[in-house]
């Protein structure tokens, strides 16, 4: 059985509309006017526990729509949603003690409190048993290694470490389920790297089952097997990287460093993407000539000091799929 099962979720709200001028003004005091926004028209998708998958979308495509569903938050207006067997809105109190969530742009810690302190709180809400919690709380400070700071208050925090925290805190009640929303944003290179090891390790050593959402595409490169798109409030796109890639195009380029300047190159299904001193990519279609037969082609009548085959990166492609996704 699915750890996560999601069957053509719908959610509309109401938003209120004005019209202009002094009599639409007027109008709206004595008759409200309304319009319904689908920010969700039916969707589906099934997560196997441990899976940790990659929740793309564009901005108001409907993904915290989705997570806010999926924690209980908000009831949808039609569809089904099972988490372990629960329907997150009906058995909301049972299923908060299975999830845990890591907010980027925010904390779940006391601003003034030491993190240690905030810790402890979140024993007490969550009442995990103190031999259970000192066990989780332990582990988490060695693999996060939040030994330094656990006296500091969480205001007093760099982002990267309070970022750390704050998967600590995530995980004191053991969920089996985690939402990460944006959880390497503003962070330096280092602490990206840290963030995103940590994220496989819990997800493969404790099998939590992992919904990350993100703008950032090297997150989704370095963690997701499979990506969700949605757009529009639909899936646009359910899948690996790779299907991800072909369902856009086989598009492949050649990067090419010449010995001198001249370039000069024609041939059918190969383009010139740019050309910066002697430096050349070219752009073309695998299915019509091979990375093979166009290496051989150019070396043929250009002297070549290096050259690589390359996929188009996956900001490149995911773009490509939320404009189809529009249109
Ligand atoms: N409480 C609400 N009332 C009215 N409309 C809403 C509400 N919440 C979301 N919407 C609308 O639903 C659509 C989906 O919003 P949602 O916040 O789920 O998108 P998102 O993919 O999380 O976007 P972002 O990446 O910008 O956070 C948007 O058109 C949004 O304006």
């Amino acid at each position: 059985m699915s750890h996560i099962l999601v069957e053509d979720l719908k959610k509309s709200f109401f938003v209120s509309e004005r019209t202009s001028g002094v009599f639409g003004s007027i109008r709206g005091l004595v008759q409200r006017q309304t319009r319904e926004v689908y920010a969700l028209k039916g969707v589906s998708f099934s997560l196997e526990q441990g899976e940790l998958v990659g929740y793309i979308g564009p901005n108001g495509a409907g993904k915290s729509t989705t997570i806010k569903i999926l924690s209980g938050i908000l009831v949808p207006t039609s569809g089904k949603c099972r988490i372990g067997g629960r329907t997150p809105w009906k058995d909301r109190i049972k299923h908060v003690g299975r999830i845990g969530v890591v907010f980027g742009q925010r904390t779940q810690l006391w601003w003034d409190l030491p993190v240690i302190e905030s810790f402890d709180l979140l024993r007490d809400i969550y009442r995990v048993p103190d031999v259970e919690y000192k066990k989780t709380r332990d582990e988490m400070i060695d693999l996060l290694a939040l030994e330094s700071f656990l006296n500091t208050p969480v205001r007093q925090l760099s982002l990267g470490q309070r970022m750390r925290c704050d998967f600590a805190a995530a995980m004191l009640h053991k969920p089996d389920i985690l939402f990460l929303d944006e959880p390497t944003i503003g962070l330096d290179a280092v602490s990206k790297l840290a963030v995103r090891k940590f994220i496989k390790t819990l997800n493969k050593a404790h099998q939590v089952t992992t919904i990350l959402t993100t703008h950032d595409m090297d997150d989704i490169e370095a963690l997701c097997e499979r990506v969700i798109i949605i757009g529009g409030g639909e899936i646009l796109c359910d899948g690996s990287l790779a299907k991800l890639r072909s369902q856009v195009s086989s598009r492949r380029y050649l990067k090419i460093h010449l010995a001198n300047d001249d370039f000069f190159f024609q041939e059918q299904g190969v383009s010139i993407i740019s050309k910066e001193g002697r430096t050349v990519t070219l752009a073309f279609d695998p299915l019509k000539i091979s990375a093979a037969s166009l290496i051989a082609h150019v070396t043929s009548k250009h002297e070549v000091e290096d050259l690589f085959v390359e996929n188009p990166p996956i900001e490149e492609i995911v773009a490509e799929l939320y404009a189809n996704g529009e249109s």
